[in-house]
């Protein structure tokens, strides 16, 4: 290994990555995404390995994109049960290589980054598909990504009133106070009537239900990473113009894709690059997984802004 490898810490990564910064990075990766051939980008489905004692996963995410001579790995811990101990469920790290020589170039924390990237991914989805004007943002999920949620959405849309809901109520009315929002006792109560709701939960059941939903409305489905695991009603997923950020990704991984039988209408990339159309006055979902390249292009950012 290289002798001095630079490391970046969290706190490092939150002084300089901002939302503002990231949402249009986002938007570009995941146009590169869909035109992987075009843009030069190699990023294979990521491989998981299970560790069963602890009922947690390593996930292994590489990818090489020629353009923006960049080539990163993240790899990504995720034990779901640690939240119940009080503990982070997800641990990452982000390996930046020098793609001329291959030589290791940073270690960049990826608790932070994984954070920010996943609620500006969902941000640029709900920038395309939410329906025209909304008010009412709901959050089912009291955790890390329900926190980033809240604050990338209110980048996109100035929403009036924000609802939140977790299984556990105190974390509901926690978050709430935190984000001027209103906590919720059940999770009807939270999507009835609201234009945009993310499902950021580690939950591996269906959390909401079909005929909550308001017509029209957009939801970011951004937990349930399993392929045995859903988040979503099926019936949602078949109601619903269902939108992917890797094709490949969501056949293999997706729960809700798979247990539904739910057929995918495009992915976010050929929404953006116009391939796809944004059918925003229609039920839509984004089905979100998280992607290699969108922890690269964030790492790269950061580098960029502390040499
Ligand atoms: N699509 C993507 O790129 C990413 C997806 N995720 C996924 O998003 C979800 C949330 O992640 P974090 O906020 O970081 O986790 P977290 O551990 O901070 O929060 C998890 C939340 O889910 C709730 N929850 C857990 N089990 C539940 C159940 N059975 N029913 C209802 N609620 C339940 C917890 O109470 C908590 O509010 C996870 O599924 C995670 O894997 C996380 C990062 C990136
Ligand atoms: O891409 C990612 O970092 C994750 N996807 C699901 C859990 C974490």
């Amino acid at each position: 290994m290289a002798a001095c490898v630079k490391q970046i810490s969290s706190a490092t990564v939150m002084s300089v990555l901002k939302y503002e910064d990231l949402i249009p990075e986002m938007e570009k990766a995941m146009s590169k995404v869909s035109s992987m051939a075009e843009s030069g980008v190699d990023q294979p489905v990521r491989t998981v390995v299970k560790i069963k004692p602890a009922d947690g996963y390593l996930g292994v995410m590489p990818v090489y994109s020629q353009y923006d001579n960049l080539l990163a790995a993240k790899l990504l811990c995720f034990y779901p049960h640690n939240s119940l101990q009080q503990e982070p469920s997800h641990y990452a790290i982000i390996m930046v290589f020098d793609a001329k020589n291959g030589a290791p170039k940073a270690m960049v924390d990826g608790d932070k980054i994984t954070e920010m990237r996943t609620a500006a991914v969902s941000a640029v989805a709900t920038k395309y598909l939410s329906p025209a004007d909304p008010q009412v943002l709901a959050i089912l999920g009291s955790g890390v990504q329900a926190r980033s949620h809240c604050i990338a959405m209110r980048k996109i849309y100035p929403f009036k009133e924000v609802r939140i809901w977790s299984r556990n109520f105190a974390n509901a009315e926690k978050l709430a106070k935190e984000m001027n929002g209103l906590a919720c006792k059940t999770a009807e109560e939270a999507v009835s009537g609201a234009d945009v709701i993310n499902t950021v939960t580690s939950s591996p059941i269906p959390i909401i239900k079909l005929e909550w939903i308001k017509p029209g409305a957009h939801i970011n489905a951004v937990g349930a990473c399993r392929y045995d695991w859903n988040e979503i009603d099926p019936a949602i997923m078949q109601a619903a113009v269902v939108y992917v950020d890797s094709k490949d990704a969501a056949v293999k991984e997706s729960g809700d894709i798979i247990m539904s039988k739910a057929e995918i209408y495009g992915e976010l990339g050929e929404m953006i690059l116009g391939v796809k159309e944004a059918k925003r006055d229609q039920l839509t979902v984004f089905k979100s997984l998280g992607l290699a390249i969108q922890d690269a292009v964030a790492a790269k950012m950061v580098l960029d802004r502390t040499e």
